[in-house]
């Protein structure tokens, strides 16, 4: 794992960009896995401005997205679908056609998981996987667990972490209970993988990243089994390494 420690977090949004549009520059056609939450939206807006000096290209790329909330259609303003068209999608050349959020209103949802495996695959791939991180060490909604699943599931969400998302609903009532996620399966294998944190409150989740121990109790350790991980911190996050 790559660690690299920023001051602020407009350094740690400017630093993932250039990440992420490198990936782009060298494969104009790449598969960009990407994330949801606070930690990237900085990300974004970069890439929207380097989208729009005209750097950066993305009318060929590919998108699919980590998780989807159950429950919650694309018009909700808290759906993820709705956060990616508003934060990234709808300031930049790509193609929405190209651009994948799991369906959380499917009536099949399981079905619906398996499809999006296979969607995965039919891609290639994912060349490049954006992530945040939960205070307890999730990814994607991968909570901490006795076992995790390898492939795209419905997953409970725990009580910290309906806790952390309240700030984004009316009241910790309105979170869903459940959400469509990747499993650690097609995280893990895709080609390259960005981490992105900010805040005191990941320093804690950062540090399992740094020590000699993987467990599915944090399941962002089994990163370290990844080859080639660049973990994007503000000093704050960083705060405990
Ligand atoms: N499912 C999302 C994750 O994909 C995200 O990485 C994490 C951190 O969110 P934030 O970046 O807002 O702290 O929490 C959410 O629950």
């Amino acid at each position: 794992m790559n660690f690299k420690v920023f001051d602020s977090y407009e350094e740690v949004s400017a630093y993932s960009a250039e990440l992420l549009a490198k990936v782009i520059s060298e494969k104009e056609d790449a598969v960009l896995g990407l994330a949801t939450g606070s930690s990237p939206v900085g990300m974004y807006k970069e890439l929207i401005k380097l989208y729009e000096e005209g750097s950066l290209d993305f009318s060929k790329t590919k998108s699919i997205n980590l998780d989807e909330y159950v429950g919650l259609d694309g018009n909700h303003d808290q759906s993820y679908r709705y956060f990616m068209d508003t934060n990234l999608f709808d300031h930049v050349n790509m193609d929405k056609k190209n651009t994948y959020v799991p369906d959380g209103t499917a009536e099949d949802l399981t079905e619906g998981a398996k499809k999006y495996d296979e969607l995965i695959e039919s891609m290639g791939g994912i060349d490049v996987q954006v992530l945040g991180i939960g205070p307890n060490g999730h990814i994607g909604f991968n909570e901490p667990a006795d076992e995790l699943k390898l492939n795209t599931h419905v997953a409970e969400l725990t009580e910290e972490t309906i806790k952390a998302n309240a700030r984004f609903f009316a009241s910790e009532k309105d979170v869903p209970t459940r959400a469509v996620t990747m499993g650690v399966g097609p995280i893990l294998k895709a080609k390259k993988i960005i981490l992105i944190a900010s805040g005191e409150n990941k320093a804690w989740a950062v540090k399992s990243l740094v020590d000699d121990v993987i467990t599915t109790k944090i399941p962002a350790t089994l990163l370290k089994l990844h080859p080639d991980v660049t973990v994007v911190l503000d000093k704050e996050a960083a705060s405990m390494l």
